[in-house]
């Protein structure tokens, strides 16, 4: 390994993008040595004024491009099985974004591999756990001063979906950050999915089931229930309420400004994740490349990104009628035990 980790970044739209200038500007110890979209005008754009880099349209390209050492996929969902499956078959360490394959078979084809390799490889991006407030209140759950958990609470709203979103993706994608803040907060797995819907919003694309309402139940027996609006119109909204026996415990309402002026005073609403979870991001690459460094790999693992599939897929088979719907899912590799 060169002095800095040499990085492939898979994708450059929003996330992609924003993580080759945090590569490149905010974390130590990595540099961007190859990209790949095949809209090459994209890729191009985000490595602009960049060393060093090679620019590709075809993923593997960029994985087989010269100072390669690690990758981190921030292509859209569909594409990430593939993009894992690369990068295993060359032994690179992976950063991948949420969700890890939208579908369950393809999400346990890549555990699978993983687990025939018989070491972890990739690290999943569910950056919350990586925030500073969800880790407040993971360690106040975990020190036992609140009781046990008997329901969460959480509001998800963003701003706008973007053009191509479904209904499906309320839940595999926006929702999948709310499933494995839930499994990691709790320390269950979950275990069936309702989602229920009100009238949709005027204010969604036309056919679009927006917002949603997801409720799961946890293998203890902890309920969590999630509002899910994303064309709510106003801000970037995530907040999460542990509900416990001997207390309660809120994040999410304090992140901007408090702005006075003209006999008003008003607190500002962050209107984007880039904005929200920014030091999130950070923590999680930089932790990414440390470990990366030291040959390990931590962080949300390929099981985590699997089972949220699975409870994802079974939350998008309840949305036509609501109905309660069992999670399934398959052995857990020893790879994954707790502790390892
Ligand atoms: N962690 C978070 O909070 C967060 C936030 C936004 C998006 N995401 C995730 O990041 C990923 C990308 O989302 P986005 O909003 O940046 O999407 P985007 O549409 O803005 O960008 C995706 C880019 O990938 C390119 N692409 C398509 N197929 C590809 C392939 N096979 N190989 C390489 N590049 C390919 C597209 O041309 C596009 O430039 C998704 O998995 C999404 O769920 C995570
Ligand atoms: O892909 C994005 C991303 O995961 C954001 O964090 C979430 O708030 C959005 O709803 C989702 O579309």
């Amino acid at each position: 390994m060169g002095d800095l980790l040499g990085v492939a970044v898979l994708g450059a739209g929003h996330m992609g993008a924003d993580h080759i200038r945090r590569l490149d500007r905010v974390v130590s110890g990595a540099r961007v040595a190859a990209v790949a979209d095949p809209d090459a005008g994209r890729a191009e754009e985000a490595v602009a004024g960049l060393d060093a880099v090679t620019v590709h349209t075809e993923a593997e390209a960029a994985l087989d491009a010269p100072g390669v050492e690690a990758v981190l996929i921030a292509s859209p969902g569909p594409a990430h099985q593939e993009a894992l499956l690369a990068a295993f078959a060359r032994g690179l360490p992976v950063l991948c974004e949420k969700p890890m394959v939208p579908d369950t078979a393809g999400a346990l084809c890549v555990l699978e591999a993983e687990a025939r390799l018989g070491r972890r490889l990739a690290q999943i991006g569910f950056m919350r756990r990586y925030d500073a407030e969800y880790r407040r209140l993971k360690a106040l759950l975990d020190d036992g001063r609140l009781g046990r958990p008997l329901m969460l609470h959480c509001v998800h709203r963003n701003v706008s979906s973007p053009p191509d979103f479904t209904s499906a993706m309320l839940v595999d994608s926006s929702v999948s950050h709310e499933i494995d803040a839930a499994r990691w907060l709790l320390g269950h797995e979950l275990t069936s999915v309702s989602v229920l819907r009100p009238r949709p919003s005027s204010g969604a694309p036309q056919g679009l089931l927006d917002p949603q309402f997801v409720l799961f139940e946890t293998a203890d027996g902890a309920l969590v229930d999630v509002e899910v609006f994303v064309n709510c119109g106003f801000g970037y909204q995530v907040r999460c309420e542990a509900v416990c026996e001997a207390g309660s415990a809120r994040i999410g309402d304090d992140h901007g400004m408090l702005v006075t002026a003209r006999g008003a005073a008003g607190a500002e609403v962050p209107q984007d994740y880039l904005v929200r979870f920014a030091d999130a991001y950070d923590r999680e690459v930089q932790t990414w490349v440390d470990a990366t460094r030291r040959g390990r790999v931590t962080g949300p693992s390929v099981w985590d990104g699997y089972a949220a599939s699975a409870v994802a897929e079974a939350g998008v088979r309840s949305l036509g009628s609501g109905a309660r719907v069992a999670v399934e899912l398959a052995a857990r590799p020893g790879l994954y035990a707790a502790g390892r």
